[in-house]
């Protein structure tokens, strides 16, 4: 959880080795490089990970001991997200291996897949900042979206401020912390296949408020289950005991795209190229 600190702690010269590529994703993402709400300042560093070879991670000397954390943790992510595949496929009466089959390359080195895990590190609040603005109304943490993908795998240190808003409902709930527990938020992906049987999950992070919770920082990995880029889309069977189906989400700026989806691969690109400056 602290690699990403590691990362940010090292000098703004050295991190820019490291920053992002916008073709692979894979690398680091300062503050402002990637915005959900354009309105606030978005206090969020990340390293995206997109590949396991050893040649895509920071040097032993920047980051000591970075691949041997990493590594396992993603391999450890991607078969959990397999496991929840099955079970979707389960759910929907459909043969077990058929979602497995369209995320076949998740984090394989030979690419064809967006799958990805983010080691993300949230600074505290810059105190003079908190001073200046009142009601905390500059700063969020990670603005209100929903993720582009399957589904995303959420591990959260115990500092809060994760939200989400259930579908139908116009309220911010926030997630407790339950030590060991791994949040699941259905994607938009997900939300195409099912026609919204199973709606994107809208998130958020605030600041916290009082002074001491926004004096600290906050760690979170999240995996993001992508299908292959040249995937073939399942039908998903309508079944009875889900209907009837709910209506189609009143907050879905991203929604529509789906009915002009040519793939996962180009409604990626397209959400790329919306939320990095
Ligand atoms: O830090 C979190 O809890 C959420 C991060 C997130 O939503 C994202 O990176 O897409
Ligand atoms: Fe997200």
């Amino acid at each position: 959880m602290c690699l990403s600190f590691n990362l940010c702690a090292l000098p703004e010269g050295c991190r820019a080795q490291y920053l992002r590529n916008p073709v692979s994703n894979h690398g680091y993402v300062r503050p402002g490089m990637e915005q959900f709400d354009t309105t606030k300042q978005e206090l969020r560093h990340s390293y995206n990970i997109t590949s396991l070879s050893a040649a895509a991670f920071p040097a032993q000397e920047d980051v000591p001991q970075f691949p041997q954390h990493a590594v396992p943790l993603a391999h450890d992510l991607t078969n959990l997200s397999r496991v929840l595949l099955q079970a979707l496929a389960y759910a929907f009466g459909l043969p077990p291996a058929t979602l497995l089959g369209c995320h076949a390359g998740m984090l394989r080195s030979e690419g064809g897949n967006a799958s990805s895990m983010r080691l993300l590190y949230y600074p505290p609040v810059p105190p003079e900042d908190d001073a200046r603005h009142e009601h905390h109304a500059a700063y969020t943490r990670c603005g209100a979206h929903a993720d582009c993908c399957t589904f995303t795998l959420l591990a959260q240190d115990s500092e809060g401020g994760l939200e989400v808003k259930l579908h139908g409902s116009e309220k911010w709930q926030a997630v407790g912390h339950l030590p060991g527990a791994i949040l699941v938020q259905t994607g938009e992906l997900l939300a195409s296949w099912t026609t919204n049987l199973l709606p994107a999950l809208l998130h958020r992070v605030v600041v916290p408020s009082g002074a001491y919770a926004r004096a600290r920082a906050r760690h979170c990995v999240a995996f993001f289950c992508h299908p292959d880029d040249n995937a073939t889309l399942p039908k998903f069977p309508q079944l009875p005991i889900l209907a009837p189906a709910p209506p189609p989400p009143v907050f879905t700026p991203h929604l529509t795209l789906h009915h002009r989806l040519l793939n996962a691969a180009h409604h990626l690109q397209k959400r790329f190229r919306e939320t990095y400056a």
